[in-house]
């Protein structure tokens, strides 16, 4: 095993992503985030838009895992879930691509896992699938996914949140079936590191926690007592 899976094993991802409205919802700023990150000890991006990962690959040498949001008028938005976007983001630098492995997608663009076998054959990347479930997971996997990612847990109907915490519990089951998980989604803490890896997972992903000092900001303003008097 080779490229990207390796350079991000045992180690920790930051996701350089701004959703649109969003005051760091810049370009710049997004290669700005990739910079800290990658002083910091990330050893890998994850990063939104062939744009985005152009411009962080301009100022920094770590791997990019790139993607692209689909956004929809109502749901969230999905996951990379065509090849042209896939072609897109490679031709912008990305070392990986994650696309979205659920039942949503499927029902919208067919087979996701079709979409794996063309993008590593036809663009010669590895593939992170970003699921919701453990049987997504498994599917995806069997279909010949590089890795697999807990990215979605908690996003999808057949996911319900886990109140706020990260689902370091999918991450146990897929790697407990010999799944390369990586653990993604609402990782905040030393200790959800910590645990994620000691479940088994391959690396970490972290977001906003990093990067959002929005959401930060309003969790941490949430628990004064102004806050909570509101
Ligand atoms: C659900 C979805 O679309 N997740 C996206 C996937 O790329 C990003 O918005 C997240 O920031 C990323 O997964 C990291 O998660 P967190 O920001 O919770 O650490």
């Amino acid at each position: 095993m080779t490229g990207t899976l390796m350079a991000i094993r045992d180690g920790l991802v930051v996701s350089c992503q701004a959703p649109d409205g969003h005051p760091l919802r810049r370009t710049p700023v997004i290669a700005l985030l990739a910079e800290c990150a990658e002083r910091g000890g990330a050893v890998g991006l994850r990063v939104n838009h062939p744009d985005d990962v152009r411009a962080v690959k301009d100022v920094v040498r770590l791997p990019v895992i790139g993607l692209t949001k689909v956004v929809r008028q109502e749901g969230r938005a999905l996951i990379t879930p065509e090849y042209g976007l896939a072609e897109q983001l490679v031709a912008a630098g990305a070392d990986m691509v994650a696309v979205e492995a659920t039942e949503e997608v499927e029902a919208l663009y067919g087979d996701p896992r079709a979409l794996v076998t063309r993008i590593r054959e036809g663009l010669g990347v590895q593939v992170m699938a970003d699921v919701s479930t453990l049987e997504e997971g498994l599917r995806a996997w069997d279909a010949g996914a590089d890795v697999v990612s807990s990215t979605l847990s908690g996003y999808t109907p057949a996911s319900p949140g886990a109140g706020g915490e990260p689902d370091l519990d999918l991450v146990a089951r897929l790697a407990s079936r010999g799944v390369r998980t990586v653990a993604e989604g609402r990782l905040a803490t030393t200790g959800h590191v910590t645990t994620a890896f000691a479940a088994g997972a391959w690396a970490v992903v972290v977001g906003g926690a990093v990067t959002d000092p929005l959401a930060i900001t309003r969790r941490l303003a949430a628990a004064t007592p102004l806050g909570t008097r509101r």
